[in-house]
């Protein structure tokens, strides 16, 4: 097997490429090091400074590295600059993919796993529900449009091609080498802000008692996990990544403050524009093959703020 990892080098490209080459296998990157962090790599993998908009740049990666599996990690990664710009957003999330999917079907690559999203894709998920695979995309976002619309780019490529795909419907993921600086990833936000001893800004309704947003928080270890299941080729088509149990940004907020023994000061704001209310996975088919989410949200919140003390963002 020779894998080729787009965004291998972002926050959690790169923990994809630390499994596998553990694993032995043979693999390379292929990032455009936008937001992908060449301190995430380990030394000696082989690296194609690319991004993923230029089709020929593509293309001669894939002619010269080879790959037979595709992990598609490469993304626009944040639900607020879709919102603000969707054409940029879809340009990476929906064309930068075609280019891929173009360059694979050239080199006959088997399998491509891609990144999708299960936080955003079924949009508001009601009090009390988990969503499974078989809800309908819903997207609330040109970020969740563009995910959708690449997994139905993956089911034609199959169809027409016979190209196999598993879409993992990540979870709000977080863990170590998260990057702190954008809008997106919570977790990692608040580690840093807390760190510097910032205030937070939590994206609430305007009425008491609300704790913000509510999430499907799982740990980069077990969004790894379910990769290297899907790369081995034990999982096709449409999978959900979490743990079925949402919480509120004041929890995330509580936990990462009471690992860092801080108290945090909080900046209250209106809801964020495209920000879901609620979005909660069920991870019932996952769990059928054998995955499970393993690290507890308070001892993975502990791993990623020990990462965070120790490597200043
Ligand atoms: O400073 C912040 C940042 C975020 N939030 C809140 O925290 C929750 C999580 O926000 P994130 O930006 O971390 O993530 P999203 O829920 O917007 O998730 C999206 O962004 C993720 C990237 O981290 C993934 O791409 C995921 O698939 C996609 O749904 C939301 O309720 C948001 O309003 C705050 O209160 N304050």
């Amino acid at each position: 097997m020779r894998v080729l990892v787009t965004g291998g080098a972002g926050f959690i490209g790169s923990h994809i490429v630390d499994a596998l080459l553990e694993k032995g296998v043979d693999v390379a990157v292929l990032d455009d090091f936008s937001s992908g962090r060449r301190e995430n790599l380990p030394e000696g993998v082989p690296v194609y400074e690319v991004d993923v908009r230029d089709p020929e740049a593509v293309r001669a990666a894939f002619a010269e590295f080879a790959p037979t599996h595709v992990s598609h990690q490469a993304a626009q990664i944040s639900v607020a600059v879709s919102v603000k710009q969707p054409l940029r957003d879809a340009s990476v999330n929906v064309l930068g993919g075609l280019n891929v999917l173009e360059a694979a079907r050239e080199v006959g690559v088997r399998h491509v796993v891609f990144a999708s999203t299960g936080g955003a894709i079924y949009g508001e998920v009601p009090e009390g529900e988990r969503a499974d695979e078989s809800w309908p995309p819903r997207p609330a976002s040109p970020y969740a449009a563009a995910k959708a619309a690449f997994e139905g780019y993956l089911e034609v490529y199959h169809r027409q091609f016979g190209l196999r795909y598993t879409a993992l419907r990540y979870g709000n993921v977080y863990g170590p080498r998260q990057d702190p600086h954008g809008e997106a990833g919570v977790v990692a936000i608040f580690a840093r802000h807390l760190l510097a001893g910032k205030p937070v800004t939590v994206y609430a309704r305007r009425e008491a008692g609300d704790d913000g947003g509510v999430r499907d928080y799982v740990y980069v270890g077990d969004v790894v996990a379910a990769n290297l299941m899907a790369l081995g080729g034990d999982l096709e088509g449409v999978y959900n990544v979490g743990t079925g149990r949402g919480r509120s940004t004041r929890e995330v907020l509580r936990t990462v403050a009471r690992a860092l023994g801080v108290e945090p000061r909080v900046e209250p704001a209106g809801v964020r524009p495209g920000d879901l209310e609620r979005s909660v996975l069920d991870p019932s088919r996952l769990e059928s093959s054998g995955w499970r989410a393993e690290v507890a949200f308070d001892e993975g919140i502990r791993r990623t703020v020990e990462w965070f003390k120790e490597n200043p963002f």
